[in-house]
């Protein structure tokens, strides 16, 4: 060996040491060592951050409740909460704010209202959305729409499903569910649906591998680098994953001109685009605007997909619920209304419990303690600490929910959810930063699930569709693992 390399190599190794004796002195010191946990979080958080990009976070965390209790520390500044105390101090108005952690996530240039960090800049943010998204001012402008598209996609999975009639044929809800949610954002947002219905084709092909992208760059920023280079390949898939956000982006750039000549009372997109005209008051300009729409495209989608698949494959487990269902829709008037929908116990009972064990977003919601730290449980955190809970795990207490892992929606049915399970029960988020979309999304479910079990009455899960196939990975969201969730229609129907 040379001098040169032999010194190279002294270099390298006395870097290394000293690394080494940062990561041990701070591991040692570390504040959070009271908490429960693996010896190996006070050091790094290299393994929650492998169960992230593998898709496993949820289960990670509940492993480790299931060994510490339910105050863990996953890693060096992170403790999971599993507490209904510590769940009602994290997420109360006014709770602890977002953790950087989101910015991150979405993979935009800016933040925008899912991911601000700052309460302030969030609550005026906020406010901006509060009318288009409400209840009524969906009802007034939107639910007809809704409806139509909802109708139109169901006519879409029957009419695949017959298609090879005599024989049957396997159809993927989840692609349909998805084209669905996507062109529904798409007209609410942009005025324009993306036609995925109308053609078969999804427009935005590779939108949960976007999400897993910007995931796994949230967790290692040096992987941004090789996305960088990567984009440039002359590989659609690859600069759809790579640049989704620019894509949506430039589409609603390309569509600004002509909403705001539609009627602006009705669009959500010109709503907010006539806010930003207002310029200074809102703090809010047209770049805004186009991260904001695109955000909420993606928001909107694949959550309401999600949910609705394992809805249909939840109910078609179970025959019994399953004609039951049917035979509750099956008396609605020809032309029922998402009002008609809220009056139905059961469907209303099967959203509720599909939400609680199959919610599209049930992993960690990471918030960040405030200055002054917080005391919980005994333990006091720092403020910066990061504390995140996950329904995933809350949602299947055994104190709060009898059975937890049975698929039971007479629990809601004969109101054995007590007040303190009602509580925690939050598969749209909580407090200041739930669910921006719940009345859009509840409307979607209740019309697209009233409509399916009407018009699919007796639908089967197809032999590829097994307990396996749909168990959740979790970038996230979650989504089944096989992506897919195909039923068939009994030959009679197909016939019919
Ligand atoms: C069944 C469907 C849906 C589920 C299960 C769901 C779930 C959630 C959850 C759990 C959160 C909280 C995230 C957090 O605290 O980190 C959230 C926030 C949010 N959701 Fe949804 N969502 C759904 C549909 C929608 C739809 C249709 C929209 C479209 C408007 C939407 C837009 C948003 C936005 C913008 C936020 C951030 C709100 C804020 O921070 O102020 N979601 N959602």
């Amino acid at each position: 060996m040379t001098q040169l390399s032999s010194s190279i190599v002294a270099a390298v190794s006395l870097g290394l040491g000293l690394a080494l004796l940062v990561v041990l002195v701070r591991g040692f010191r570390n504040e959070l060592k009271k908490v429960p946990g693996p010896w190996h979080t006070l050091f790094t958080d290299l393994a929650l951050k492998i169960s992230i990009i593998t898709g496993r976070r949820m289960y990670y965390v509940d492993s480790l409740y299931k060994k510490y209790g339910p105050y863990v520390r996953i890693a060096p500044h992170e403790v999971a909460v599993n507490d209904p105390a510590g769940f009602a101090q994290i997420h109360k108005i006014p709770g602890f704010d977002k953790s950087e952690w989101y910015t991150g996530l979405t993979g935009l240039p800016r933040q925008m209202v899912f991911s601000m960090t700052d309460s302030k800049m969030h609550a005026a943010r906020r406010r901006l959305f509060a009318r288009p998204f409400s209840r009524t001012f969906l009802l007034q402008h939107w639910h007809d729409t809704i409806r139509d598209m909802t109708k139109f996609a169901v006519h879409r999975i029957h009419g695949e499903a017959v298609s090879a009639a005599p024989s049957t044929i396997a159809v993927d809800v989840m692609k349909w569910w998805t084209f669905m949610s996507t062109d529904i954002s798409g007209r609410l947002m942009y005025g324009h649906s993306f036609g995925n219905l109308e053609t078969g084709q999804a427009t935005l092909k590779l939108m949960m591998m976007n999400g897993k992208v910007n995931g796994a760059v949230n967790e290692f920023p040096f992987l941004k680098v090789v996305g960088r280079v990567l984009r440039y390949l002359p590989i659609p898939a690859v600069q759809e994953i790579l640049c989704l956000n620019e894509i949506l982006i430039e589409q609603g750039r390309s569509l600004l001109g002509s909403v705001r000549a539609s009627d602006s009372n009705s669009n959500i997109f010109s709503n907010i685009a006539a806010e930003a005209e207002k310029g200074e008051r809102t703090g809010l300009d047209e770049e805004d605007v186009l991260i904001e729409a695109s955000g909420v495209i993606i928001a909107a989608s694949d959550t309401t997909a999600i949910t609705l698949t394992y809805l249909v494959w939840a109910v078609l487990s179970r025959p019994l619920l399953q004609k039951a269902l049917e035979d509750e829709v099956d008396r609605l008037p020809d032309d029922f209304g998402d009002a008609d929908l809220e009056k139905l116990p059961l469907l209303r009972a099967v959203i509720d419990e599909t939400l609680r064990l199959y919610g599209a977003a049930p992993g960690g919601l990471p918030r960040s303690v405030p200055a002054d730290g917080a005391l919980m449980h005994g333990y006091f955190f720092p403020g910066g600490t990061t504390v995140t809970t996950q329904a995933w795990s809350l949602h299947r207490d055994p104190e709060l929910f009898p059975n937890p892992l049975e698929f039971s929606p007479s629990r809601w049915l004969n109101d054995e959810v007590s007040p303190a399970a009602k509580k925690i029960y939050h598969p749209f988020g909580a407090g200041a930063r739930s669910c921006l979309g719940v009345n859009f999304a509840s409307m979607m479910l209740r019309l697209a699930t009233a409509e399916f079990f009407r018009k699919c009455k007796g639908a089967q899960l197809a032999s590829s569709t097994t307990d396996e196939s749909m168990t959740p990975e979790n970038y996230f969201l979650i989504a089944p693992k096989s992506h897919k969730c195909e039923i068939v229609l009994p030959q009679a129907q197909a016939q019919a």
